[in-house]
């Protein structure tokens, strides 16, 4: 029985595997990682939240693992300046209906909203859901610093 989970755990890792209840595993590891970030994100975030705007984490990973995650990142806890960690309890992120959820949750709009992601499939549901979307590449140089993004000014 324990095989059989270590193996479908395997699986899933070599696939990728983005289902909730496998995220949730994420949790539940000894977590000797701290996140690393680009130099200027956390004074990038805070300036963001200085101009009122919300900031929200939106990951395949588990709200659980992102807390382990960003709770204890090298820079401090980038938690404490996000308005709402989401994960795949919201809707999975290549599912416009997730972003409309999102965004009714922080009681926002979707028009209003930037989503910045790596995936295309995420960056087409985003749009379907009339989301603003970067695609942003980091390994290719496309968004090296969160200089390069234009955001919006905040309404
Ligand atoms: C945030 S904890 C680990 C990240 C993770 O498991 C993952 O799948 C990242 O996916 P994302 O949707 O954030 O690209």
């Amino acid at each position: 029985m324990i095989q059989a989970v270590v193996d479908k755990v395997c699986w899933q890792t070599s696939l990728d595997g983005k289902t909730t209840v496998f995220k949730q595993l994420q949790a539940f590891t000894a977590w000797p990682m701290k996140a690393e970030f680009f130099a200027d994100a956390f004074p990038a975030v805070s300036k963001w939240r200085e101009a009122d705007m919300k900031v929200c984490i939106y990951s395949s990973g588990s709200v659980e693992a992102q807390k382990l995650l960003f709770g204890q990142s090298a820079k401090g806890k980038i938690l404490e300046l996000v308005d709402g960690p989401f994960d795949t309890k919201i809707g999975h992120k290549v599912e416009s209906q997730s972003y409309r959820r999102i965004a009714d949750s922080i009681e926002g709009s979707t028009n209003n909203t930037l989503f910045l992601t790596d995936v295309t499939q995420e960056a087409s549901a985003a749009e379907e859901a009339d989301v603003h979307v970067v695609v942003a590449k980091t390994y290719y140089s496309l968004i090296t610093s969160s200089s390069n993004l234009h955001l919006p000014s905040p309404t």
